[in-house]
Order: C-alpha cells, then sequence, then structure tokens
C-alpha cells in the first residue's frame, strides 16, 4: 500500500519545466493625455456600454432593476472625455485603450517576471505535456447546462474572441487550450449571461470568471476610471472567503490583465488598510476582496459600488452560507449595487447544495446553471484513501505516513503534505510536535496574524516546511503548486468540505493522494464519504462500507441530487417535482434547446467526472 502513495507522491510531485522561447513584443504607447486633462469627477457611471460583453445587455431593458441614478450621470466630464480622446487618438476605441487619462501599462509591473516570453504553442507542447499536466483527463467530463439561449462551448482560446493582449497573457501564462469549465463558462460569461457554476477543484473556475471580466472591461469603449474625491467605483468586484485566497486570485487576474489597461486591487483584512487605500486611490477597475475589508471600505465611502457592472462570487456556497450570508446580502443588496439584471452575476465552485442553490438565485437574473462533472464531486486524479485510525493512535499513524513518503520521496526529501486539523489548537500542538520529531512543519490558521500566515504559506510553497497543518481556512481555493498529498488528520463533518480539502492535491490534470483518519466519531460522514469515493471510483474500504449502511445520513444531506451526474440544477429538480417543464419553449433558435446535456456523458455507466 505504501509503494502506491509512494508512486502517487512521485508523480504529484512531477515538476514543470518549461523554457520559453520567444521574448514578448512591447505594446505600442498609446496617447499621452496632459495632467490638466486627467482630473475629474465620477461620471456616466452606467456608461454607453455597447453591449459587446452580450448584447443589449447595459443597454437594453433593465429587467426593471436598473438604478436611475446609474443612467442619469452626466457625460460631459472631463476625465472621461480625456480617455475618449485618447481612445480615439490611440486608434482602436476601447479595447486595449483604457487610458482613463494616462497609460497605466507603462509603469506596469511584469507579473511574469523573469517568465515574460510569449509561449511557442507547437515549438513546446511536447514540454507542456510531459510537465504533468494530463489535459486528456478533462476530455471526457460530463457537463451539464440548463437555462435559456445557452452559447455553445469552445474548444480552443482562439475562438473566443478575448482581445489580443488577454490572448497574450493567457500564452505567457501557459494555457495552451481551455478547460471545460472554461470552454463552457466564458462563452456563456462573454454573452452577458448570469451563471451558476459548478466543477471540480483544481479545474481552472478562477480564469472562467477573470477572462470574461476583463474582456468585459477592456471592450467597453468609453470605460474610465472613476472617482469622487477619495471614493472609487470599481467596474468588477470579485469576493472570496479567505484572504489568501483572495490575494492569490489579485495574482492571476493580474497576470490575465497584464498590459491591458485593466487594473485590479486586493482588499483584505488582517493587513493595513492604509496601504490598500492608497492603492485604490491608484484607480481601480477589478476588486477583489473578502467581505469584511470590504464592509468596512463601503462605510469609510472609500468604494461604492454603484458602478459594478460583473460581480463574481468565488466559493459562492462559501459565500452564502450561514458564515458569510448576511455580509453577502448587505454588500450586493444594501450598498448601492445596480440590480440582478443590471449587473452581471456569476457564481463559482466545486460545491453547490441544493438549499444554498435556492438562495443563490436571489442574486442572480435568469441565470445558466453549468455542472462540469457532477456537483460536489471530486475528481478521480486524487487517489483516496480513508484508515480507521483511533483518536489516540492518530500522531503515530501520522508519523509513519511521512516516514514513508520521505523514504520513497526525492532524495530523501519531503514531498509537500498539507494536514487538516479541526481546531487552532490542534494545528499549533500538532506542529509542535511534527516539529519535535524531525518533521519541518508550519501552521495556518484563524488566530495567526496575517504576516504568519502568508510567511506560512511561503514557507510550505518553498518547500523549506513542506509541512503544513491547518484548519479549513487553507481548505478552499489554494492552488499551491506541487502538493502531493493531503491528510485529513481530522475529518470535517460536511463532506463538501472534505471535497474542498482533497482539491489541494491532483490539480490542473496532475494527481494525488488523499488520506483520510476515520474512527466512530465520525459516522455521519460515513455515507457521504463512502458514495463519494464510490463515485470517484476509489476502493471503499469494507469497513466503511458497513458503517455507512447502519449510519444516518449526515455530512450534507442536501447535497445528494439523485442520480449521478443528473438534476443538479435546483431549479430543474423542483419544475419535475412539480411536473413542470421549467424551461419549455423558452429557447427556440438555440444550439442548446432549453435544458441541455450537452457531452450526453451523464449515462449511467459514467463512473467518474475525470475518465
Ligand atoms: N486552460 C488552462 N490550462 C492549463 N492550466 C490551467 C488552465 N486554466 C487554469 N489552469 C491552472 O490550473 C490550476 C487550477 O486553477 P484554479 O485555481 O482556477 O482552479 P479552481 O477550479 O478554481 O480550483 P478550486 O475549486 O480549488 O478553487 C491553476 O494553477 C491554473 O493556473
Amino acid at each position: 500500500m505504501r509503494t502506491s502513495w509512494a508512486d502517487s507522491v512521485s508523480n504529484s510531485a512531477a515538476e514543470i519545466a518549461i523554457s520559453d522561447k520567444n521574448s514578448l513584443p512591447r505594446p505600442t504607447r498609446s496617447t499621452y493625455v496632459p495632467p490638466h486633462l486627467r482630473s475629474g469627477s465620477i461620471s456616466d457611471l452606467s456608461g454607453p456600454v455597447s453591449g459587446t460583453n452580450g448584447g443589449s445587455r447595459w443597454t437594453g431593458s433593465d429587467g426593471g432593476g436598473t438604478k436611475p441614478e446609474l443612467r442619469r450621470q452626466g457625460q460631459a466630464n472631463s476625465y472621461a472625455t480625456a480617455g475618449r480622446d485618447a481612445a480615439a487618438g490611440g486608434g482602436g476605441g476601447g479595447r486595449n485603450n483604457r487610458s482613463g487619462g494616462w497609460d497605466r501599462r507603462e509603469r506596469e509591473v511584469n507579473p511574469f517576471g523573469n517568465e515574460d516570453k510569449i509561449y511557442d504553442i507547437k515549438q513546446n507542447f511536447s514540454e507542456q505535456e510531459n510537465s504533468g499536466i494530463n489535459f486528456d483527463a478533462y476530455e471526457d467530463i460530463p457537463v451539464e447546462v440548463s437555462g435559456e439561449n445557452v452559447p455553445p462551448p469552445v474548444n480552443t482560446f482562439a475562438e473566443i474572441d478575448l482581445g489580443e493582449i488577454l490572448n497574450q497573457n493567457i500564452r505567457r501564462c501557459k494555457y495552451l487550450k481551455p478547460t471545460p469549465v472554461q470552454r463552457h463558462a466564458i462563452p456563456i460569461a462573454l454573452a452577458g449571461k448570469d451563471l451558476m457554476a459548478c466543477a471540480q477543484t483544481g479545474s481552472g473556475k478562477t480564469a472562467a470568471f477573470c477572462f470574461p471580466i476583463i474582456s468585459g472591461i477592456m471592450r467597453e469603449p468609453y470605460a474610465q476610471r472613476s472617482h469622487v474625491g477619495r471614493t472609487v467605483y470599481p467596474l468588477g468586484l470579485i469576493l472570496s472567503p479567505t484572504r489568501e485566497l483572495s490575494c492569490q486570485i489579485h495574482d492571476e487576474a493580474k497576470k490575465f490583465s497584464y498590459q491591458t489597461g485593466v487594473k485590479v486591487v486586493v482588499a483584505y483584512g488582517g493587513a493595513p488598510i492604509n496601504q490598500q487605500l492608497r492603492e485604490l486611490e491608484r484607480g481601480v477597475d477589478i476588486l477583489v476582496a473578502t467581505p469584511g475589508r470590504l464592509v468596512d471600505l463601503l462605510e469609510r465611502a472609500r468604494v461604492s459600488l454603484q458602478a459594478v457592472r460583473y460581480l463574481a462570487l468565488d466559493e459562492a456556497d462559501r459565500m452564502l452560507d450561514m458564515g458569510f450570508e448576511p455580509q453577502i446580502r448587505k454588500i450586493v443588496e444594501q450598498m448601492n449595487m445596480p440590480n440582478r439584471g443590471v449587473r452581471q452575476t456569476m457564481l463559482f465552485s466545486a460545491t453547490f447544495p441544493r438549499e444554498i442553490q435556492r438562495l443563490a438565485s436571489d442574486f442572480l437574473s435568469n441565470h445558466i446553471f453549468l455542472a462540469v462533472g457532477r456537483v460536489g464531486s471530486s475528481t478521480d486524479l486524487i487517489v483516496q484513501r480513508v484508515e480507521f485510525v483511533l483518536e489516540s493512535d492518530k500522531r503515530s499513524h501520522l508519523m509513519d505516513l511521512l516516514h514513508a513518503q520521505r523514504e520513497n520521496g526525492n532524495h530523501g526529501k519531503q514531498a509537500l503534505t498539507l494536514v487538516f486539523v479541526e481546531t487552532k489548537k490542534g494545528a499549533d500542538s500538532l506542529e509542535h510536535w511534527l516539529c519535535m520529531n524531525g518533521f519541518p512543519s508550519t501552521t495556518i490558521h484563524g488566530d495567526r496574524t496575517q504576516q504568519e500566515r502568508e510567511l506560512a504559506l511561503r514557507s510550505f510553497k518553498s518547500g523549506k516546511t513542506p509541512i503544513l497543518v491547518a484548519t479549513d481556512v487553507a481548505a478552499r481555493g489554494l492552488d499551491i503548486p506541487h502538493v502531493a498529498h493531503v491528510v485529513n488528520f481530522d475529518l470535517p463533518n460536511d463532506i463538501d468540505d472534505y471535497v474542498h480539502r482533497i482539491g489541494r492535491t491532483g490539480r490542473a490534470g496532475k494527481t494525488g493522494l488523499a488520506t483520510a483518519f476515520f474512527n466512530e466519531s465520525n459516522l455521519s460522514l460515513a455515507r457521504p464519504l463512502a458514495e463519494l469515493m464510490q463515485e470517484a471510483s476509489q476502493e471503499v474500504p469494507a469497513w466503511l462500507t458497513h458503517y455507512a449502511s447502519r449510519a444516518p445520513y449526515g455530512g450534507n444531506k442536501n447535497r445528494r441530487s439523485g442520480g449521478r451526474f443528473g438534476g443538479s440544477d435546483f431549479r430543474r429538480e423542483e419544475s419535475i417535482g412539480k411536473n413542470l417543464d421549467y424551461y419549455s419553449g423558452g429557447n427556440s433558435g438555440n444550439a442548446y434547446g432549453g435544458l441541455v446535456d450537452i457531452a450526453g456523458g451523464y449515462a449511467p455507466g459514467v463512473t467518474s467526472a475525470w475518465d
């Protein structure tokens, strides 16, 4: 058994070594706008959006929700005019020329650093193939899409009109082709539709919502950075539940928007607000934020949501569960943000319990539901093991795993291992014990300062402390390359949390390993865990099957929606329950019809989302 751990670990730890060949041609400078034309106040926040990002969404009927003050804003404004003049003078309207009074691109730090080379797809394809990213793993994934007028998916980035600069950045990121969630979600988002998208951990959801937002902002012919005094008016807002995840999304979005003129700023708690305020004052098109810090900024009137046209909630089910929902409601419903139907709203997660879907529909307007793989399923790129371990034996068992891993690792090196525990105290105590026993470790949890959290993450990523003991604060969204092994030292109470935790490994088509310590305190998880493992073609131990057959259904009983890969859109289920055809006749002339099963893939024989 340990040999297979080692196999999995060494596979997972495969390094990406890609050398770039071509250097980047610098974009030409756009027209300089003199400083006296740069100042001004907010104007035309609703803006003459041309509908390039979804037809008449912003200019046509407002679905009853348009805020009159948005549409009434004056247009004769020096700031905006300067932007328009520059855009016209720079030749090319809004796209790639979001001057907003000066060309931001000139002083932009290159987020690609030394890797700033255009990726030659043909030359490097074989290198990419050898890098451990297994694109074939994504090919046969079952997809369910429901909604009206669903735009068809694409197979390549070239088929999507994202603009040349964004395409260059995609190449710099070495993304050769879109992942399944990107293939479906990007055209839907570009058509201006609201979207609830569910796709497995590590499958590229961040780019799926970032690309359309960046591209949409670039397309707005007269888009401008807007200030009134010290209040800024972002056009895009991306919310995520943790500080680290917000930082990560910010880093990604900065790469994607490099040289586009679209300015991305991050705001999160635990870090000095003054620095974030200064950054905001320099202008912001897309604000990435945690809810708490955003509320703070709104209450200080340093940010207004009046101009928001794109709202994305990452880890949306977490954002709408009991912990965050009041804050999210406040932000979305009580802070001057354009109503649903006026703004475009996109919700993404790997898990979407039914009751959260129902709640989420308060924020969406006639949305499209997209499920890539079955809602809440784990990827079978992750080898999942579950072992019966008594509470008192957990530490020695962990030690055995780590020893085995070290022995089988590259040159006796410890592979990156993420150990999840239930409590902050438990995390500190386990970390101390591991360090005392010769395993360099660190921790991340809510009692540590933000500086300590960031340091811990850096130290883990670099391999300096290859074991990270974490609470659920690290369970969602974090994309740490080369995490070979996730250990659920303490299992969570909710199976969805388990899905997110193990999803820290086995990302972007790479394989990974997850081990769970199960004992009688986890009985409520027995059934959903056994089902999840079975669905992902994992070996389910007989003792777990036994517990599962006796156990009541716990660990989030609402997540199961009946058949495999089917019935994931709660609207569909509820309409079926009432014997209604929810979308009857609502989709004439569309490539997909009303309720569509694009891949036709969730037939009874399909065993896994990643086959
Ligand atoms: N088209 C692509 N080609 C290659 N790699 C990609 C592509 N899209 C995204 N990636 C990479 O895949 C990894 C996972 O992406 P991302 O973090 O967006 O996953 P996710 O679906 O949001 O995961 P989670 O559910 O855990 O938040 C990242 O390292 C990202 O750079």
